[in-house]
């Protein structure tokens, strides 16, 4: 067990029995004297002995003392580098050390929830890294677990068991061996006339294309959706690469073995797909592309080469959800010809599609939009898009370099 006070952590060194200095917080009062080191032996507080005495025993003395405080302390050799590391990363889950049995001092922790980005100040130990949440400079650093720990702590609690109850099927169609933990991030600048792609994933019926139609349909010279692929006949009216680019099954298939969708299906007979190149060509024109593609794509999508912005778009509760829907009379995309409006089992899958979705897949989302009413979502949609654009945002370390 270590204790700590003053930005410093105290424990018994298990081979000596001697009261030593177990960490040094970053930014806190020992660290910025400058005289603590991780190691030192602690023979005196404010004159009183502690040879013998326990941690517990010394953070007593600490506390029913008032002023300044004085140490006596025997300097550890090696004295250890306590310079800052510069590396930030995103959090992938929630974390709270008050509710953590095994961290060796709950009042030193550092709690942090999914999304937060944090300053790594120290790694020196393999499982308790020292961290800063990004933008607070002036408090001192906290315990965390280190990604080694927390992987293990994920396989340990990995059950049977989804996050809403439910037994997992074998046909589940989402990623089990992802095991979510820290992801190092860097700001990626916005460079003039390269537009990052705007992805918006959601569940099947939640307006994904709703929003993406409002987005082109408000700047088309700007904003441009790719036009997919499919093998299903042309249609009176249709234009070849108006509203799909018609192609041969033999050939589409051929192209979906060799990767060069970025994603596809196949409904009523027919395979329908977006192409990786035709979003290259949106890319390397210097406009924005807009796709909404299956939640499933993002694994191909999410690369350097891309750099995708992601916006989850999520359902409001049922309520509210059905309201909304009813009232602008919505078309369900679970109908094969449009024709009627969401039943409320259909609401229901989609609210449960997207916990899902959030739990798999929310931590690679750049920011979410709950879609109630549908203009200020939209409004909201814009917004970020606009930032993407100005802005420097964090993203994954490696599409930095
Ligand atoms: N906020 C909203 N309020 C009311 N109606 C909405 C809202 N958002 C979307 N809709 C309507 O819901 C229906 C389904 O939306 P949309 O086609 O965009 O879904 P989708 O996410 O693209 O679904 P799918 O993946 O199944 O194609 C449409 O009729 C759309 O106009």
């Amino acid at each position: 067990m270590e204790v700590n006070d003053k930005g410093a952590t105290i424990k018994t060194d298990e081979e000596t029995g001697k009261i030593i200095i177990a960490r040094i917080m970053h930014g806190g009062a020992a660290d910025r004297s400058g005289l603590i080191h991780v190691g030192d032996e602690v023979i005196e507080v404010n004159n009183i002995n502690v040879e013998g005495k326990t941690p517990s025993d010394v953070l007593s003395i600490l506390q029913n003392s008032e002023g300044t405080i004085t140490f006596k302390l025997v300097p550890s050799d090696g004295k250890l580098d306590q310079r800052e590391s510069k590396v930030r990363v995103k959090a992938y889950f929630d974390y709270e050390p008050e509710n953590d049995p095994y961290i060796p001092c709950k009042e030193a922790g550092l709690g942090f929830q999914r999304g937060d980005i944090l300053h790594i100040v120290s790694q020196d130990d393999s499982y308790w890294w020292q961290a800063r949440k990004e933008g607070e400079k002036t408090t001192r650093a906290g315990l965390i677990p280190s990604r080694a720990l927390q992987e293990r702590r994920i396989l340990h609690e990995r059950t049977q068991k989804e996050p809403n109850g439910d037994a997992k099927t074998e046909n589940d169609d989402f990623d089990r061996e992802m095991i979510a933990t820290y992801e190092e991030v860097a700001k990626l600048y916005p460079r003039p006339g390269v537009f990052r792609p705007i992805v918006l994933i959601g569940a099947p019926g939640v307006g994904r294309n709703e929003l993406k139609r409002r987005l082109v349909a408000r700047d088309p010279e700007k904003y441009k959706s790719p036009v997919p692929y499919t093998t299903r006949p042309m249609r009176p009216g249709e234009v070849a690469g108006r509203e799909y680019l018609f192609v041969t099954r033999e050939k589409m298939e051929a192209d979906i073995a060799a990767s060069k969708f970025i994603e596809h299906g196949e409904y009523k007979g027919h395979l329908y797909g977006t192409a990786a190149d035709s979003v290259k060509s949106i890319v390397n024109a210097s406009c924005v592309c807009v796709l909404g593609p299956h939640y499933q794509a993002l694994k191909s999508l999410r690369t350097a080469q891309l750099k995708p912005y992601i916006v989850h778009i999520r359902p409001p509760a049922f309520e509210e959800l059905k309201k909304s829907r009813t009232k602008a009379r919505a078309r369900s995309t679970f109908d094969e010809n449009n024709s009627r409006g969401f039943t409320d089992e259909e609401f229901m899958e989609m609210i449960k599609s997207d916990e899902r979705i959030n739990f798999h897949y929310g931590h690679f989302c750049d920011e979410e939009i709950v879609n109630d009413d549908l203009s200020e979502a939209f409004e909201k949609l814009v917004n970020f898009a606009n930032k993407c654009e100005t802005e420097p945002l964090w993203a994954p370390a490696s599409w930095v370099q």
